[in-house]
């Protein structure tokens, strides 16, 4: 991530102006950030934040006056676009201190003609801490986080950390405890876009190497920050209670990341409070643990070119509203291990299957429904406007609506819906009336402009309006008798904001205006035209520009009362738009049962992993979409026999391309979706609780750290056989293929005896190492399945079919021979392959197995293959020959040759 270091200035000399002096005491008070300066209508840079902020945004770099002798760049960007270049400095990782004029310039003049306008800085800008819709995406949260850590936090004496995590945009907050081992984990499941940690913690390489893997903008603060003495404390006041017991009880290490964060955000929004809930304790081992390369390969929220689209997120997400998608989001990044827990959820959604219409309706009222959550707290920032009055003012009336739609069911109404009902049930429905009433239907965006208290609902302001409105007529009577009265057609009564109104007539007409300067007051010269005013309109304006005033007052004032009721009943909106948003959440989720045929799993605290007919969620639709062939289902059964508790491990070989892949990923897939709370792509589902899901799928390079394709794969494999426990369900695929044969398979031959018999997973292996079979034949919880075939005329045929047993051969020749492989090089290998295969059944590996009890010393590798048996010199010849490139006369001496060799070989 970038990190804005301006350059300091050097500070005030004699020689600077003003202006500039106020500017670099300014900057030298917010260094670490983009100085954003007021001036006029534009937001202007100066300095090195002027070249950087130019060169980010593809602006103009300018001057602008001379500092000790050398010029100033300078750039600038108008205050009405200022959001988007916003947007783009902050996605590239800046932070920007907004610095306003904070007296009217009127003011400052009456200090002396030389005296420069008043500034401060009123808001540091920075990813974590963002609340305006146009910078937020709408689906996503966005989450500031804070991690600390203890030095002997635990009974064991290690190290504990802390993390607290808030979405100002919602008011959200977070708090847990992890360890050196959950702790890359626990933040990929929250996948902050700003991490906040003390500036010498930072400085540890591996915690920095931790921090960065989070994906999200690092910002270093003072130690001071977290300090644990005064966390407690801090936290209460925040929350304006005396002791924090009514929160819940928290640990240290918590409350000092809580206090973190709470400092911080006090620093970025210079004394605004942003409305937080109290810290929720998220116990970190009520979640399935979900490390982060496992949950890049599953490709959860991002596939692993980094898009959403083509996710398992976004593949199964039918939510209509912001709320909904966050939430769903949210879920999907940390599923359930909670029996009870999972069965609400997925209780929830079997009530909206089988209430279609229900559902139905309720998705279409949601559809209309905006994000409360994020008005509001924009609202209590006072950054709101409007239309986050509107918002709220229909947020109220859609949670009135869903209340009565989903009131009347047969069937009883399932815990989890019940409770967000009585959320809808108890939002201020009064208020909301109110806000209806008070606000028209379309607002303009700022406040400043007026004209948003709807009609009929202010006396006073009613009248101030006709009164406006009249004046306009009596104005345009007046433009009627000035024309008739001077006999000029051409005479208009104007406005502009520079001389308001005025009257203007072309120049060659003004004769009788001209004639009355008593009467007819001039004003302006322009080319063609003169302008000018008169008493009676100077009379008109300042009644008209009087009521202007008057009914903004009324109308600013309308503003804040209605946002000061908004804030009050903050809490009760807030739950109301989380009801909002469980209720979207549970019916897009049937929505998606419905549609793609998903069926409600079995879990329970078992080790049992049994599905039956299982698909993969986002083939599946990608195989729909492409309108060919459909997803051939399978089944998959890890669960240990009647009187065990550990898991099976089923060995899977088959060829290339056959899917292998595919079926590893989707029993994955499919333990997520069943405990956050989803229904399933499968005829069957039975989970026991996971607790710890590991994958290791594919191979991608981690050059920017620094490790190769097979030390990335090394790394997570460590991490998974470390790790995984008899409540795990681990997928590891091609384990040991980025190295040479000999030391790939005895690398995934060693693997699969520690996950056998000291992890005790539940597994899945899938491998090219067929000579990995023979393990079955020691190891009793490992089973061999493939991927079956058919061979059709030299042709193979994927049937994507899951069978026992072991794969005879892989194929690969064939697939090669699909992807376009040069005919000469498939042949070729045809030959080497058909070599190699006589040596082996010479010295099968079956040998290995009698050879090698489990964890014996592996025993001095068999020598290398001796190069392949000197080869046919007739097969050799055709290999060298390439038909399509021969001229006839090529053609006609290669067979020559070949009849020459075949001669000769006798
Ligand atoms: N069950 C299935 N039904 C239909 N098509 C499938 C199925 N499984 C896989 N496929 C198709 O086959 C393609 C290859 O699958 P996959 O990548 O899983 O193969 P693989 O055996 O892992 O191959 P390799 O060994 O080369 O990595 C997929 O992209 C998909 O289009």
């Amino acid at each position: 991530m970038t990190q804005t270091t301006a350059q300091k200035p050097a500070p005030a000399d004699t020689k600077v102006t003003p202006m500039m002096a106020q500017f670099i005491e300014i900057k030298t008070a917010n260094p670490d950030s983009l100085l954003f300066y007021r001036m006029g209508d534009f937001y202007e840079l100066f300095f090195e934040d002027a070249e950087i902020a130019s060169r980010a945004l593809g602006i103009t770099l300018t001057k602008r006056g001379k500092h000790q002798g050398e010029d100033i760049p300078m750039c600038g960007v108008p205050v009405h676009a200022a959001d988007d270049y916003l947007q783009k400095l902050i996605a590239l990782g800046h932070r920007v201190s907004v610095c306003e004029q904070t007296e009217d310039p009127a003011e400052a003049k009456k200090r002396g003609s030389k005296s420069v306008v008043r500034r401060d800085v009123v808001r540091l800008v920075t990813p974590g801490t963002l609340t305006e819709e146009r910078l937020l995406d709408a689906g996503a949260n966005n989450y500031l986080m804070a991690l600390t850590r203890l030095k002997g936090g635990s009974l064991a004496g290690d190290a504990v950390y802390g993390l607290a995590w808030i979405d100002m945009s919602t008011g959200s907050f977070q708090v847990s405890e992890t360890d050196h081992q959950r702790l890359a984990a626990d933040l990929a499941q929250v996948a902050p876009r700003e991490l906040i940690l003390a500036d010498n913690l930072l400085q540890e390489q591996d915690v920095r190497q931790l921090a960065e893997l989070s994906g999200g903008a690092l910002s270093p603060v003072p130690r001071a920050f977290f300090d644990g003495s005064t966390a407690a404390d801090r936290l209460a006041h925040y929350f304006g209670v005396k002791t924090l017991d009514g929160f819940g009880t928290f640990s240290r290490a918590e409350l000092s990341a809580a206090a973190g964060i709470l400092s911080y955000i006090e620093k970025t929004q210079l004394g605004e409070r942003p409305p937080l809930d109290p810290p929720v304790r998220e116990a970190g081992a009520g979640r399935m643990l979900i490390d982060p390369a496992t949950r890049a390969n599953l490709e959860l929220s991002r596939t692993l070119s980094g898009e959403k689209q083509g996710s398992l997120l976004s593949t199964i997400d039918r939510t209509v509203t912001g709320g909904g998608s966050r939430l769903l989001a949210s879920r999907l990044a940390g599923p359930l291990i909670n029996v009870d827990a999972i069965q609400r959820r997925h209780d929830a959604v079997a009530f909206f299957l089988n209430n279609e219409i229900m559902r139905e309706g309720l998705r279409q009222t949601l559809k209309g429904a905006p994000d409360m959550a994020r008005a509001l707290s924009r609202i209590a920032l006072n950054r709101g406007g409007p239309r986050d009055i509107l918002s709220i003012a229909q947020g109220l009336a859609a949670a009135r609506a869903v209340l009565d739609q989903t009131g009347t069911t047969p069937s009883e109404i399932p815990p989890e819906i019940a409770a967000a009902r009585s959320s809808l049930d108890q939002a201020p429905h009064e208020l909301g009336a109110e806000l209806v009433a008070a606000i028209k239907e379309e607002p303009p965006l700022l406040k400043r402009d007026g004209n948003f208290v709807a009609t009929g609902y202010n006396a006073d302001l009613d009248e101030l309006r006709a009164l406006r409105d009249e004046s306009r007529k009596v104005i345009a009577k007046l433009q009627a008798d000035y024309a008739e009265e001077l006999g000029l057609r051409s005479l208009k009564i104007k406005h502009n904001n520079v001389l308001g109104w005025f009257i203007e007539a072309p120049t060659a007409q003004t004769e009788k205006l001209t004639a009355d300067p008593g009467r007819f007051i001039h004003r302006q010269t322009m080319a063609g035209a003169m302008r000018f005013t008169t008493t009676e309109l100077a009379d008109l304006e300042s009644k008209i520009a009087s009521a202007g005033e008057r009914s903004l007052a009324i109308e600013l004032e309308i503003f804040e009362r209605l946002s000061q009721a908004i804030i009050d009943a903050g809490d009760a909106i807030k739950a109301a738009a989380q009801g909002l948003s469980i209720l979207d959440v549970s019916a897009a989720l049937a929505k998606l049962a419905q549609d793609e045929n998903y069926a409600r799993p079995l879990v329970d605290d078992s080790r049992a992993f049994d599905i039956k007919a299982a698909r993969h969620p986002v083939v599946e639709v990608a195989l729909k979409k492409a309108g060919g062939e459909s997803f051939v289902a399978n089944d998959a059964n890890l669960g240990p026999e009647a009187d065990e508790d550990i898991g099976h491990i089923w060995l899977i070989t088959g060829p290339n391309m056959a899917g292998k892949s595919t079926f590893l990923r989707q029993n994955a897939l499919i333990a997520v979706l069943a405990q956050m709370g989803s229904f399933v792509p499968a005829a069957s589902a039975h989970i026991g609780i996971v607790d710890r899901l590991f994958s290791r799928v594919g191979a991608a390079d981690d050059l920017a750290r620094g490790r190769s394709t097979f030390m990335v794969e090394m790394v997570e494999t460590a991490a998974i056989l470390n790790q995984a426990g008899d409540r795990s369900l681990v997928i590891l695929d091609e384990i040991g293929r980025g190295t040479a044969t000999f030391d790939g398979l005895s690398i995934a031959w060693a693997t699969i005896e520690h996950l056998h018999e000291v992890n005790r997973s539940r597994a899945l292996f899938a491998t090219h190492y067929h000579e990995l079979t023979a393990l079955s034949a020691k190891l009793e919880r490992l089973s061999n399945a493939t991927v079956s075939v058919k061979e059709w005329n030299g042709e193979v045929i994927f049937l994507h079919e899951i069978v026992p047993g072991a794969a005879d051969r892989s194929y690969g020749i064939q697939v090669a021979k699909l992807a376009g492989l040069p005919a000469t090089v498939v042949e070729r290998s045809k030959q080497v392959l058909s070599q190699l295969e006589e040596q082996d059944r010479n010295a099968p590996s079956q040998n290995l197995i009698d050879e090698l009890p489990l964890f014996a010393t592996l025993a001095p590798p068999p020598s290398a293959p001796a190069a392949a048996r000197e080869a046919d010199p007739i097969h050799e010849a055709l290999g060298e020959f390439n038909p399509d490139d021969m001229t006839p006369r090529e053609a006609l001496e290669a067979l020559y040759k070949l009849k020459g060799l075949q001669v000769k070989q006798g």
